[in-house]
C-alpha cells in the first residue's frame, strides 16, 4: 500500500472520530441535567419506595393536630397483666372457699358455710346450689381428702360455671365491605363512655380503622370525654349538639363510617332515662336509625360490678328493650363480689365478653373464664 494511500486512511480516521465526538457532545447537552439523588444507604438505595414522598402523614401525630397518638397494649396480654388486680380483690372469694374445703371434717355446717361465701359474692341462688351439689357429689364419689385434689375439683366447678365454651367473640365485622356496628348500652356512671373509649384502644390495638359516635347527648362533657378518647388512638368522632336526637348521632357515625371505610363504628349512648318506657323508645330508635344505614353487629350492656343486684336489675331492663349479645363488667377491681360474672350470665343468658379493672386507659380485659377462675383462686 503506498504511503499516500495510507495517509489519506490515517486522516479519515481522524476526521471521523472528530465527528462521532462532536455529536456525542451536542447529545449530551440536550439530556436533561442529571438528577442528584438524596439516596444514600444501600437499603434507601435498593427500596427508594419505602422513604415515601415526604407528604404523608406522621403515624404518631393526630390528624389535624400536634397530639401523639398512643399506641395502646395489644388486648392478648391485657388479662394476664390485670389478673394479679383481680386476684387482690377477689383473694377473700378464692381464700374463704379453700380454706372450707381444706378442712378434714366437710359437715352440713362447712357446706352451708360454703354456700353463703359464694352467695355473699354474688354468685346467685341457682349456680350456687349447682355448685354446692356438684362439689359434695364429686368429693363424697372420689372419696378424698386431699386438699390438693379437693382445690382442682373446685377449679373445675367453678370454670363449668363461669363458662369455657361461650362465643366471647366481639362481633365487629360488617357485611357487603360496611363496617361492624357496636352499640354500647348501659345506665350512666356504670362506666359506659370509658368502656367505648377503652373498647376504641382494644380495636386499634388490632389495627382497626374505628369512628366513635358520641349518641350519649344528654351530657356535653360525655362527647368531650370520648373525643379526647378518639384522639389518643386516632379514632375519629362523629358528635351532634347537647340534647339533640342520638339516633341521628348513630346515623351519622356509621354513614361516616362507611364513607370513610372504616372497619367498626362504635356508638356511646344515654342511661339517663328514668321511666322505662322512654328508655324502650329512645334505645329502639338509635338502633332502628342506625340499621338503615349498617346491621348493627353487638349490642355490648355495661353493668358496673360493685352495684350487685341493682346492677341485675338492669340487665333485665336493657334486654327487654335491645338485643343485648355482650356484657362488659366494669369495675371489678372494685369489689370482692367476682360471682356477679356467673350470676350476670346466667340472668340474662349472654356471656360477659369484657372486665374493666381499673380506670386507666388499657384497664379493659378480655374475659377468659380459665384465667378468671385461676385469679379467683391464686
Ligand atoms: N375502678 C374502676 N373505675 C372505672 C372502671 N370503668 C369506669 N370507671 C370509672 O367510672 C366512672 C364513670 O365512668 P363513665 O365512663 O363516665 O360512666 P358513664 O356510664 O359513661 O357515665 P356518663 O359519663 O355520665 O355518661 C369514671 O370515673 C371511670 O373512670 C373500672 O373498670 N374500674
Amino acid at each position: 500500500m503506498s504511503t499516500e494511500l495510507l495517509l489519506i486512511i490515517a486522516l479519515s480516521a481522524i476526521v471521523l472520530c472528530a465527528l462521532v465526538a462532536g455529536f456525542l457532545m451536542r447529545r449530551g447537552d440536550e439530556l436533561p441535567p442529571t438528577i442528584e439523588s438524596d439516596l444514600e444507604t444501600e437499603e434507601e438505595i435498593l427500596h427508594p419506595e419505602a422513604l415515601g414522598t415526604g407528604d404523608e402523614p406522621d403515624p404518631d401525630v393526630a390528624p389535624g393536630g400536634t397530639d401523639t397518638i398512643e399506641r395502646p397494649e395489644s388486648a392478648g396480654g391485657r388479662l394476664v397483666r390485670l389478673r394479679a388486680r383481680l386476684a387482690r380483690s377477689n383473694s377473700s372469694l378464692g381464700k374463704g372457699l379453700l380454706a372450707i374445703l381444706g378442712r378434714s371434717d366437710l359437715d352440713q355446717s362447712a357446706w352451708d358455710e360454703l354456700e353463703e361465701t359464694l352467695l355473699a359474692a354474688d354468685v346467685g341462688v341457682g349456680p350456687t346450689t349447682e355448685l354446692v351439689d356438684n362439689l359434695r357429689t364429686r368429693l363424697r364419689v372420689e372419696g378424698t381428702t386431699d386438699t390438693t385434689r379437693a382445690r382442682e375439683i373446685l377449679r373445675e366447678e367453678l370454670i363449668g360455671l363461669v363458662g369455657p365454651d361461650l362465643d366471647r367473640r366481639l362481633h365487629v365485622t360488617g357485611d357487603d365491605g360496611k363496617p361492624g356496628v357496636v352499640l354500647v348500652v348501659g345506665v350512666n356512671g356504670t362506666g359506659k363512655t370509658t368502656t367505648v373509649g377503652r373498647l376504641a384502644r382494644v380495636l386499634v390495638a388490632e389495627d382497626r380503622r374505628v369512628v366513635l359516635g358520641a349518641a350519649d347527648t344528654f351530657r356535653a362533657a360525655a362527647a368531650d370525654q370520648l373525643q379526647t378518647w378518639g384522639e389518643r388512638v386516632g379514632a375519629e368522632i362523629v358528635r351532634g349538639p347537647e340534647g339533640g336526637d342520638p339516633a341521628s348521632v348513630g346515623f351519622e357515625a356509621v354513614k361516616a363510617g362507611i364513607e370513610t371505610g372504616a372497619d367498626v363504628v362504635v356508638v356511646d349512648t344515654a342511661g339517663r332515662l328514668h321511666t322505662k318506657s322512654g328508655l324502650m323508645d329512645e334505645l329502639g330508635k338509635v338502633k332502628r336509625v342506625v340499621e338503615k344505614q349498617a346491621p348493627v353487629t353487638e349490642v355490648l350492656l355495661v353493668i358496673d360490678a360493685t352495684t350487685g343486684q341493682n346492677g341485675l336489675t338492669q340487665a333485665r331492663v336493657f334486654s327487654e328493650v335491645v338485643d343485648v349479645t355482650g356484657i362488659v363488667l366494669t369495675k371489678l377491681d372494685g369489689t370482692a363480689k367476682g360471682g356477679i360474672v356467673i350470676a350476670v350470665q346466667r340472668e340474662l343468658g349472654v356471656p360477659v365478653k369484657f372486665v374493666g379493672l381499673g380506670e386507666g386507659a388499657d384497664d379493659l380485659a378480655p374475659f377468659d373464664a380459665t384465667e378468671f377462675v385461676d385469679a379467683l383462686l391464686d
